[in-house]
């Protein structure tokens, strides 16, 4: 199962949690984040990878195709995540504008079952989609769960991960109802925004290996 673990502020921190066992690492580009990293940090904690076979992806909202661009080459990430209200037509402009293989991975933040409707609008241009938690103030890592009923016949026919209010409480629970291919955390392996404990990510994973067995 794909495991992003997004919010990494720290190198040390990043190289713990993908030795064990994440797929995935997500640095947030949204500066009003308390998880905001600049492109220079994103290029250190990078480098601390080295040698680690790990996807890097960078969190964006409501930006400039520029932008981004410039931060996936400067932070050497391999996935690009929007997490706003960005249109189909600027997801099409994006895969123009960045290099061939980077990944593109659209959040839907799911209020209501006609927002799952809309994620399959994206299927075109996007090589992922992310379901996660709507909250009217904030755009992502709010730790609020969504509906998961509202996901029993959710078969987008790309691959999608489940974010929202997952912890190592409560993913046991998650996977058996909603079955998904991957999974997204953040805060609920924080000790505080941007700072990731590393006693929960590691209770995370023994909760996935019991899962899967
Ligand atoms: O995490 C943030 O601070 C954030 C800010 C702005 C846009 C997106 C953001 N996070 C995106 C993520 O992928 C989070 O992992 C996702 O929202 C789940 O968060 P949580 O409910 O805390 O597990």
């Amino acid at each position: 199962m794909r495991v992003k673990i997004c919010g990494i502020t720290k190198p040390e921190q990043g190289v713990a949690i993908a030795n064990l066992g994440a797929t995935a690492l997500g640095f947030i580009c949204v500066p009003t984040s308390p998880r905001y990293v600049t492109d220079l940090q994103i290029q250190q904690m990078v480098q601390a990878l080295d040698g680690l076979l790990i996807d890097r992806i960078g969190v964006f909202a409501h930006t400039t195709t520029e932008i981004i661009c410039q931060t996936v080459e400067v932070g050497r990430l391999t996935g690009v995540q929007l997490h706003g209200e960005e249109s189909v037509e600027f997801c099409d402009r994006l895969r123009q504008g960045l290099p061939e293989g980077v990944e593109i991975l659209k959040a839907i933040r799911v209020k209501a079952a006609t927002d799952l409707d809309k994620a399959k609008d994206y299927l075109p241009v996007v090589d992922t989609l992310l379901l996660d938690a709507y909250h009217p103030g904030l755009l992502g890592g709010t730790g609020q769960t969504l509906d998961w009923n509202l996901l029993q016949q959710f078969k987008p026919g790309c691959p999608w991960l489940l974010a929202g209010g997952l912890t190592p409480e409560n993913i046991q629970g998650a996977i058996a109802q909603v079955k998904p291919p991957g999974i997204d955390l953040s805060s609920g392996v924080e000790r505080s925004p941007g700072d990731k404990d590393l006693a929960k990510v590691a209770e995370l994973f023994f909760k996935l290996k019991l899962s899967v067995s």
